[in-house]
């Protein structure tokens, strides 16, 4: 947590304005950020000082790992955090591939689980990160990527935390998480809530130990509109003790997480936060 506040606070001392084009906002940046979770003593990396909506984190990533690229999808497994950009963006709704109503396109999971060959035929980049890990194998290049600029113009979003890259010393299972662009206020809490999940259910389905999650952030920031709340509500408050996140232990493969997992799956316990902040969402 305190790491988190940190970052905020460097950008509210250290930050440089940037146009952004899409939206049309102000952001105050700063260039790299990394943070780390200790998933291996169960540190789990919530934000306090505001409540944090830790559920519709796990369902996006839930999605991604199922490939989905619907809208209504994500909302049925718990969150409606794909809606804006699948329905509001002017540019995704003039956009030729767009298939209609919750169309997201070629995005994350939807790329990752069918990357395309140039020989035509996709590869399932998951299923093959999880028989090698299951089976003891790391060949240094067990990543878990989103990113093909060639299906950019056919999604309504290009990946922000774009690849997950898993590591094996002995048993212990490690993860290095990228992220190209981060919504402090907002994307941050689900980001690091997702990275610390994603080793910790990949551990378990792999039947390894999770060691350290370590998130890479490059370009920081916060939007014009919502520097107010973080400087003078948010960083003003103290942050409380770590929660601790529950996992279903009758999970136990990706056909788990594939087919019967849902939300009930997952508890955090002792979770003490000051009030919600509603941080303004830029599309
Ligand atoms: N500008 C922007 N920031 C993001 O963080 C972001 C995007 N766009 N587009 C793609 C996804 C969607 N994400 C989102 C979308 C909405 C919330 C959001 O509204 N969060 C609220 C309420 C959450 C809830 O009720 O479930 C929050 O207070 O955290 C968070 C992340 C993260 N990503
Ligand atoms: O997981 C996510 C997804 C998105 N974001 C934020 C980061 C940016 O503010 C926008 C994406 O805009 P780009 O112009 O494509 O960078 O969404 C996030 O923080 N976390």
């Amino acid at each position: 947590m305190r790491q988190y506040l940190d970052l905020c606070q460097r950008i509210v001392d250290d930050g440089v304005w940037v146009d952004n084009k899409r939206t049309g906002k102000r952001c105050l940046t700063v260039i790299n950020a990394d943070l780390t979770y200790d998933v291996a003593t169960g540190e789990f990396p919530l934000v306090t000082t505001r409540k944090s909506f830790w559920k519709s984190a796990i369902a996006e990533l839930l999605g991604y790992i199922r490939g989905y690229d619907n809208a209504a999808d994500f909302r049925k497994i718990g969150t409606k955090t794909w809606d804006a950009n699948a329905n509001e963006n002017p540019d995704w709704l003039a956009n030729p591939h767009r298939k209609g109503t919750d169309d997201c396109g070629f995005i994350y999971g939807k790329v990752a689980r069918n990357f395309p060959k140039p020989d035509g035929g996709s590869v399932d980049l998951l299923r093959q990160i999880v028989d090698d890990l299951s089976n003891g194998i790391d060949n240094r290049g067990e990543i878990f990527t989103f990113y093909h600029p060639g299906v950019f113009d056919m999604g309504c979003l290009r990946p922000c935390m774009y690849s997950h890259h898993f590591s094996l010393l002995g048993d212990t299972l490690y993860l290095n998480s990228t992220q190209r662009s981060c919504d402090v206020p907002l994307g941050l809490n689900f980001n690091m809530v997702q990275v610390y999940f994603f080793l910790a259910i990949m551990a378990q389905i792999t039947g390894k130990k999770a060691g350290q999650a370590y998130h890479k952030i490059v370009n920081a920031h916060i939007y014009e509109d919502q520097l107010e709340l973080m400087r003078d509500v948010q960083l003003k408050r103290e942050p409380l003790p770590a929660p601790r996140l529950i996992i279903n232990p009758k999970i136990k493969t990706l056909e788990d997480l594939e087919t019967w997992v849902t939300l009930d799956d997952f508890a955090v316990e002792d979770y003490q936060h000051h009030d919600a902040i509603k941080y303004p969402f830029s599309v």
